[in-house]
């Protein structure tokens, strides 16, 4: 694409993202990176466009309400675009202080005109003209709680169920603020102390986390990607809660790995690190598109002792049965622990897809279990803080399997702190800081 062919307007750039996540189910943060490509903006127009998406999508419900009140065309009935739109406008006028609303308004009319026609433009005006005159009223009105927090009401019930109702509010509020970017350093080419040095010199501060030793918690950066230090294979960008998974699993040199759901190869790569680049990692994923992630991720990080599969976890091969010192099943989850950084898994998921999900993680666990070695390891682990994908599908694996313990004895070290009398470790983003995980480990009796 030609750079003059590019989109230059960071609010263009959020409508687009935020009208594939609604109308054509993309995910927010794969959706942004998308037009980012398609774009030529500067540092701060990144970052506005990248806040202007996930605080738009992540405020939605709340915006709704809003629009709703201020539009005599019910929300249903007002265009694709044109919703798209005032959702971007409010979301300025109302939670952000930096944008004066002149701008608000009138870049969203000009949308509007653009992107629909110009008598949407002038509906765009009314609406948010009417949103600036009566503010004051509108945000002293009290809300529902689910309507504060963005999250459809079934689901603040069914967390409230399990964490009762303060651990539940805070939980959601937190999810609506912004995740740490934190990296796993890539131990095969530099140590820590070393890494935070090499960003400092490309301007980025860096500092050693809570939990992992090889993760370091950066700032004020949102492109970490576009850094030479990334193309060198220096470090991987992931939650300190994925990295916990695989200090879980404690890795021992000539272990062989089975890791059964590996796509984009996040866990994979740092077992392979841990192996020191010799061994084997079997990592397969269901997605054969997705297994590409793994092989771009391996090259990257410059690893040769990966061997990756498309193959469905569901079905074992005789070949697999007890075989592997060491399994992990990063299972597919709700994803209720990042909504942080996918907003969008909030409005998508429903009670009918957890039922779904469960059927499909008990089924996994069982073949994960058996595809382990005498004294052998095996981690469950989700990025989801919902028991019945966490708890109960390791009671499943319990009743089911004689042989299966939860092995509570993980490395002191690392997991003094965070893992419970019953040998989970569950970590939360208003607890923790980190996204929310469960891991556990299996260990099978002799
Ligand atoms: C939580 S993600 C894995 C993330 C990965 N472990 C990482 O750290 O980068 C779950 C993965 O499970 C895969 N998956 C879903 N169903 C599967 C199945 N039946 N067999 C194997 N993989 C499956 C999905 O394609 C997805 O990539």
């Amino acid at each position: 694409m030609n750079n003059n062919d590019k989109i230059k307007n960071p609010r263009e750039v959020a409508i687009n993202v935020l009208h594939e996540v609604e109308y054509k189910d993309a995910y927010t943060n794969l959706a942004l990176k998308k037009w980012l490509s398609k774009a030529a903006l500067s540092n701060n127009d990144v970052a506005l466009a990248t806040s202007l998406v996930y605080g738009t999508e992540k405020n939605k419900l709340h915006i709704d309400s809003i629009i709703s009140s201020l539009s005599k065309t019910p929300l249903k009935k007002i265009s694709p675009w044109i919703l798209i739109v005032l959702r971007v406008g409010i979301y300025q006028m109302y939670f952000l202080d930096k944008v004066p609303t002149f701008a608000a308004v009138n870049e969203g009319v000009k949308l509007g005109k653009r992107y629909e026609s110009a008598k949407a433009g002038g509906f765009v005006n009314g609406v948010l003209r009417s949103a600036e005159r009566n503010m004051e009223s509108i945000k002293a009105k009290e809300n529902p709680d689910y309507v504060k927090l963005s999250v459809p009401n079934w689901l603040l019930k069914l967390m409230t169920k399990y964490y009762g109702y303060d651990f539940a509010m805070d939980f959601f509020k937190a999810s609506l603020g912004v995740s740490p970017l934190t990296i796993r350093v890539n131990t095969l080419k530099v140590d820590a102390d070393e890494l935070i040095g090499i960003l400092k010199n490309e301007g980025v501060a860096a500092e050693k986390s809570n939990f992992s030793p090889e993760c370091l918690v950066t700032k004020g950066l949102t492109n970490i990607g576009g850094l030479k230090s990334h193309d060198q294979g220096l470090y991987f960008v992931q939650d300190e809660g994925a990295m916990l998974s695989v200090e879980a699993l404690e890795v021992k040199l000539g272990n062989s790995v089975l890791d059964m759901c590996a796509a984009p190869g996040g866990k994979t790569t740092h077992i392979a690190q841990k192996l020191e680049n010799a061994g084997s990692v079997t990592a397969r994923d269901i997605h054969s598109h997705k297994m590409l992630l793994i092989e771009k991720n391996i090259h990257r990080l410059g690893l040769d002792n990966v061997k990756s599969e498309i193959k469905d976890g569901l079905n074992l091969d005789e070949s697999d049965l007890g075989k592997y010192d060491r399994v992990l099943l990063d299972a597919p989850c709700s994803g209720l622990g990042i909504i942080r950084r996918k907003p969008d898994i909030k409005y998508k998921l429903s009670p009918q897809k957890i039922h779904e999900i469960v059927q499909i993680q008990k089924r996994l666990i069982l073949n994960a279990f058996d595809s382990l070695s005498p004294g052998g390891y095996l981690v469950y682990t989700t990025c989801t803080v919902n028991p019945r994908e966490n708890e109960e599908v390791v009671d499943y694996l319990l009743k089911n399997r004689e042989r299966a313990f939860v092995d509570d004895k993980l490395p002191e070290d690392i997991f003094r702190d965070i893992i419970d009398e019953a040998g989970y470790v569950k970590l939360y983003p208003n607890v923790h800081g980190t996204d929310g995980f469960f891991i556990v480990r299996i260990g099978i009796e002799n």
